[in-house]
Order: structure tokens, then C-alpha cells, then sequence
């Protein structure tokens, strides 16, 4: 794979829908980099965790709020200097924009996998708000990467640590905060 390094500060937004991975390999490439995390879900109001629980699909109209409360958190990070990892599932490419309202400092990593493979992995998570029938809404309202955006995507077949080494790689980005290799 060749590299392509990054203009830090950057922030990298783990999208893709529900249950593709995004909390599980942006923890674990935040760890290993050092860098800021945040969990999208958190920054949903509370309106529409109790949607999304009750089996509703979210509407562009429920996302606006909450994908400013993303694009906040991105900004902070980039007017401080600082790098960070965001979950977000971002499914559209209007979502993004917000995201990347700068138009620079934002790198989208596309967790992208089957339906057949990320329902037997939604069927495995449990304790989660987000039930497994709404994964048809999500591959429903999903626009992946156009090439005019900034952003990679990955497969999610391996296991998370080698996804997050994956990303690594991709970037150059090197453990514990050192950043891209020189
Ligand atoms: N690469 C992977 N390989 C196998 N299982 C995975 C992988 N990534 C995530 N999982 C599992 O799949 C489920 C969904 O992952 P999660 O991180 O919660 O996705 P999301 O945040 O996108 O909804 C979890 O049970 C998680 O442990
Ligand atoms: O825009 C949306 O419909 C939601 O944000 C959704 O895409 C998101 O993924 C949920 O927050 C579920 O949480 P998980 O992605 O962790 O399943």
C-alpha cells in the first residue's frame, strides 16, 4: 500500500454504518497514536439514541444537530493544533461536508464490509442501543467516498488491530503520538 502522509494537524473520522467497526478500531488507533478520542454516539441528543432504540431510522433533520456537535468537536481539535480520531457513521456525502466544513484537516477512514458481514456481527454485539434491523436503513441512506473527497477505504474482513495498522500504514503514522515518519 503506499503512503500518503498527512498535513497535521489532522483529525480522522472513522465512518460507515452501524456496526462496521468504527468504536472498536477508532479506540484502539486512537490509543496506539496517543491522540484525542471522541465517540460520535455520545454527541447524539437524547432524541435520537431513543429513536434510533425504538427501530427508527434518523432523518437528515434528526442528524443536523448532532453532526454539529461533530463538526465542533473537529474544530476544537484542529484551532488547538491538536490531532484526534472521531467515530461518526457520516453515511452521506452532505454529512461530510459539514464535518469538513474547513474544506482541510479532516481525513475520512470508510470501514466498508458486506451486509452479510456486518449483520452476523451486529447479531454477536450485545447491550448496544442500536438494534440489528436497522442495518437495511443505513446500507439504505449510505454514499460511499466520491474521489473529489479526502478519505481512504478499508476493508473490514481482518481483525481490528491489524484494521488500525492498516490505517497507520497508510498515513505513515507511527505509535504513541510521534506522528508520521519523517
Ligand atoms: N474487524 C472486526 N472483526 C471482527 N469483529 C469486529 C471487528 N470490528 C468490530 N467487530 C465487532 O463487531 C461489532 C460491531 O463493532 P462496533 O465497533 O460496535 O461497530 P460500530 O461502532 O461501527 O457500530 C462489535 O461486537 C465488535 O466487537
Ligand atoms: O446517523 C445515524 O443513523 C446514526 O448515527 C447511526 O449511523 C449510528 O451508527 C448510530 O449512532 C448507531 O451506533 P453504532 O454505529 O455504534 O451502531
Amino acid at each position: 500500500m503506499a503512503t500518503t502522509p498527512l498535513s497535521e494537524p489532522v483529525v480522522l473520522v472513522v465512518m460507515g454504518v452501524s456496526g462496521s467497526g468504527k468504536s472498536t478500531v477508532a479506540a484502539l488507533l486512537a490509543g496506539r497514536l496517543g491522540w484525542a478520542f471522541e465517540e460520535g454516539d455520545a454527541l447524539h441528543p437524547q432524541t435520537n439514541i431513543d429513536k434510533m432504540a425504538a427501530g427508527h431510522p434518523l432523518t437528515d433533520e434528526d442528524r443536523y444537530p448532532w453532526l454539529e456537535k461533530v463538526a465542533e468537536w473537529v474544530d476544537q481539535r484542529l484551532d488547538h493544533g491538536e490531532n484526534g480520531v472521531i467515530t461518526c457513521s457520516a453515511l452521506k456525502r452532505s454529512y461530510r461536508s459539514i464535518i469538513n466544513r474547513r474544506g482541510s484537516g479532516v481525513v475520512f477512514v470508510f470501514l466498508s464490509g458486506t451486509p452479510q458481514t456486518i449483520s452476523a456481527r451486529l447479531a454477536e454485539r450485545h447491550g448496544h442501543f442500536m438494534p440489528a434491523s436497522m442495518l437495511g436503513s443505513q446500507f439504505a441512506d449510505l454514499e460511499e467516498l466520491s474521489p473529489g473527497e479526502p478519505g481512504i477505504r478499508i476493508d473490514v474482513g481482518p481483525a481490528p488491530g491489524v484494521i488500525a495498522q492498516q490505517i497507520m500504514d497508510k498515513f505513515g503514522l507511527r505509535p504513541s503520538g510521534t506522528g508520521r515518519e519523517p
